[in-house]
């Protein structure tokens, strides 16, 4: 029997950097009986598919567009469930273990550390679902969110632009890093709210930052054009997110994604200062600029008066190809959590896994359990100052 890769091969393929010695390994060690490298697929996708000319390019694109599938991912498993695929199942499970399930060794890491919240929107906070305009977060995960981030300085960092995402969330407390981190902004208030933020060396009162203001004519003009190419391809849908687009192919029919390619290419290859990326079932238009959700991470920690603190702990959680950003700076820092959502094995730099049931329930589980152990810790603390011998005095942040 052929041998079925079940793990996808996803962009950016970037082996984990190994953690420096002497930073905290917050990144899991495999557990005992597992091998704990889940084997790739044969083929090797971009991470950004850069455009260019002639119709090979167009067919990467398709491959990508193709590979990237859940669809596929899932039909594949379904149509082999074969002894060798369970095992890479296993494979890749040890290798990025549940973060609910590890929830307590997780957390004892953490004694001490001042832990911030990243976390992206579509498929993490909310279910992914065929309208983008409805992509709604249930009630009870705002409260979830509401709960950490009273708590933990938290920011959501979204492919969509930054007040469609507030829209969304609507949690004026929180920092919001919109257009895959090129629009940020921050609470005016975030200085009252946690006293983990370090006044003298955070970089201002209210963070805004926009670095590709530059590319905001020419985002309309290739939004505008995209729109009209793409009109005759039924179920394609252009979303302008303000320093990006996005064109949507999940209500596209597979046999018609070459021709949405192809007629993405022609529009693209007039616009050599913007590249492309692919989400899930998106194709992402976005400026070159060397900025990312990685990028934006960065930022907001140092936004924070955090860049330079050991004893921080970011934490990401996110579900798509643009996470991996983020996850890949948390490797090579060799400090923080990245945790990837996803219902079947991926290529990922991020150390756990939840999984993606349609309600993003895992999700939601992991942040409530969060708030409670937080919750818990403080009430010991406060018990310890007032019967400061007693055993379960700790120093959880
Ligand atoms: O970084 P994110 O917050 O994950 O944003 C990435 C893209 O998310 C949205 O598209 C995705 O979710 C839609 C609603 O569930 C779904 O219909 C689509 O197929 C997904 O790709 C958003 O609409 C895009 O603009 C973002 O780029």
């Amino acid at each position: 029997m052929t041998k079925q890769s079940v793990v996808v091969p996803e962009p950016p393929m970037i082996a984990p950097a190994a953690v420096p010695s002497g930073a905290v390994q917050l990144f899991p060690p495999p557990r005992s009986g597992g091998g704990g490298g889940a084997s790739v697929g044969k083929k090797k996708y971009m991470g950004h598919l850069e455009v260019g000319s002639g119709g090979g390019r167009v067919n990467a694109w398709l491959d990508s567009m193709r590979a990237s599938s859940p669809t596929h991912a899932r039909a594949a498993v379904a149509l082999a469930p074969s002894p060798d695929a369970a095992d890479e199942v296993d494979a890749w499970t040890r290798k990025h273990p549940s973060a609910l399930e590890m929830f307590d060794e997780i957390v004892r890491a953490w004694k001490g550390k001042q832990i911030v919240m990243f976390m992206d929107y579509d498929g993490t906070l909310s279910p992914i679902v065929d309208e983008p305009d409805k992509a709604y977060m249930s009630e009870a995960m705002r409260a979830a969110v509401k709960g950490v981030a009273s708590y933990f300085p938290t920011a959501i960092v979204s492919g969509r632009c930054r007040d469609k995402v507030y829209n969304f969330v609507q949690l004026a407390e929180l920092y919001y890093a919109g257009s895959h981190g090129m629009d940020i902004k921050g609470p005016t208030n975030a200085w009252k709210q946690h006293k983990a933020i370090n006044k003298t060396k955070a970089k201002a009162k209210s963070v805004l930052f926009q670095p590709a203001s530059e590319f905001l004519p020419m985002i309309d003009e290739v939004y505008k054009a995209l729109i009209e190419k793409t009109k005759a391809i039924e179920g394609s849908k252009v979303e302008n997110n303000k320093f990006c687009v996005s064109v949507h192919f999940r209500r596209v029919e597979e046999k018609k994604w070459s021709a949405l390619a192809e007629q993405v290419r022609s529009v693209m290859k007039d616009f050599p200062k913007l590249r492309l990326t692919q989400g899930r079932k998106v194709l992402e238009v976005r400026p070159t600029i060397k900025w990312d959700k990685g990028k934006a991470l960065e930022f907001l920690l140092e936004s924070l008066g955090f860049a330079n603190c050991n004893d921080i702990l970011p934490v990401y959680i996110g579900d798509d190809r643009t996470d991996e950003d983020a996850f890949k700076v948390l490797r090579e820092r060799g400090q923080g959590l990245g945790i990837l959502v996803s219902e079947y094995p991926k290529e990922t730099n991020a150390s756990y896994s939840l999984r993606e049931p349609k309600e993003a329930r895992t999700v939601m589980q992991f942040l409530q359990r969060l708030v409670e152990w937080k919750s818990n810790s403080n009430s010991l603390n406060a018990r310890a100052r007032v019967f400061p011998s007693s055993p379960h005095a700790k120093d959880d942040r």
